[in-house]
């Protein structure tokens, strides 16, 4: 007998990553930083101070600075963090075929999260899977996208089915797709060390995040466990041991560092050690060629062509290092491609 049920039409994915400016000019830098830094998850001081001081002082500080940089990565195509999402989305859709319809968005700017959610509204998708692009859960960025997707779909007189990928640090395809590009750089140069250098949140972010206080900063994230499954640091661990047991590697030949703190007068510390700082000293430990992974991003961007790629490179060539060496993200490999598929068939 045909099914006579209402509940089978296609299932809709909502892919998010962080967000970008609209173009590298610095009016445009400073409206995505306003966007970005008076989110109360990024910057979580009360909103009555965040947004005078980053819309009054901070951002308009900084904009022409990030701007500057901004116009060092753009493309062709534009910002690489928004054409590799748009073809991740065109080959994710491929993949999964016509059960499904793969939309997205990005948490600042564009396209929207609103626009993208629309998208599958009016498709009449049964259900919603929301996918952040980030592999380790953080307030900051997971858990902003969970809250604005919230906060739209809230509003809707029919609220739908919606589910949430929360982390994917276990996920033998994140892994497993790094791995085979970082053994691909490895064939073609021997280096002395490996670095697993992951964006920098404030350790108050963690703190606030530990569930009953159970993170102590310390030995406590050595672990990934049922206690600590939403702990960035412990994913941050968790995410190297992989990478590290996948590439071959004994602990030692290995460091977990976090980068791109947002310097700021109060000094309030970030998860360490800094990136900048060790990576300062390996020369005169020996180590002098790097390979260089940034496995808190899933698509190349500032954050990893420039601040790791170039910036990083610079510091460790003028503290006497002799050859640096970035891994390229996951942008749009079929490993990738196909891993980010089976998420979505298995959730
Ligand atoms: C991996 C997930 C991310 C977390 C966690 C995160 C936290 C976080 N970021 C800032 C401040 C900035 N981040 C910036 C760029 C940026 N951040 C992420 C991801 C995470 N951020 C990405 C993917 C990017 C790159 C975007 C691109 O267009 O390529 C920037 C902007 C650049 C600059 O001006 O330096 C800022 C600022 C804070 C404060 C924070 C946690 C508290
Ligand atoms: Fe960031
Ligand atoms: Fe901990």
């Amino acid at each position: 007998m045909p099914s006579t049920s209402p509940t089978n039409g296609r299932i809709g994915v909502l892919l998010v990553n962080l967000g970008t400016p609209d173009s590298p000019q610095t009016g445009d830098v400073r409206r995505y930083l306003n966007e970005f830094l008076t989110d109360g998850r990024v910057v979580d001081m009360p909103a009555a101070i965040r947004y005078p001081l980053f819309q009054g002082l901070v951002v308009p500080l900084r904009a022409p600075k990030s701007a500057k940089i901004y116009q060092q990565l753009w493309t062709d195509r534009g910002s690489p963090l928004l054409f590799h999402g748009l073809d991740l989305q065109k080959l994710v859709q491929e993949k999964l075929g016509k059960d499904y319809l793969v939309a997205f968005g990005m948490r600042y700017q564009n396209p929207s999260i609103e626009k993208a959610l629309q998208e599958l509204r009016d498709a009449a998708v049964d259900r919603i899977i929301v996918l952040p692009l980030f592999p380790q859960y953080a307030s900051a960025s997971t858990g902003s996208v969970q809250e604005k997707v919230m906060e739209i779909v809230s509003k809707w007189w029919v609220v739908p089915s919606i589910s949430f990928i929360s982390s994917f640090v276990e996920v033998p395809g994140f892994v497993g797709t790094f791995a085979t590009l970082g053994k691909e750089e490895m064939a073609k140069h021997d280096y002395d060390h490996v670095v697993f250098s992951y964006h920098g949140i404030p350790e108050r972010h963690v703190l606030k995040g530990s569930h009953n206080g159970h993170c102590k900063l310390g030995s406590c994230c050595a672990s990934y466990t049922k206690s600590n499954r939403y702990c960035y640091r412990a994913q941050c661990f968790e995410t190297s041991r992989q990478l590290g047991k996948a590439l071959g590697l004994s602990p030692e030949q290995y460091t977990t560092c976090f980068q791109s703190r947002l310097q700021s007068r109060l000094r309030d510390p970030w998860l360490q050690p800094y990136t900048d700082e060790v990576i300062k000293e390996f020369p005169a430990k020996g180590i002098k060629s790097v390979l260089a992974f940034s496995p808190a991003f899933v698509a190349d961007c500032l954050e990893t062509t420039i601040e790791v790629g170039e910036e990083f490179k610079e510091l460790f060539e003028e503290a006497g290092g002799e050859h640096w060496q970035l891994v390229p993200s996951l942008n749009t490999h079929p490993q990738w491609v196909e891993t980010v598929a089976d998420m979505l068939r298995q959730h």
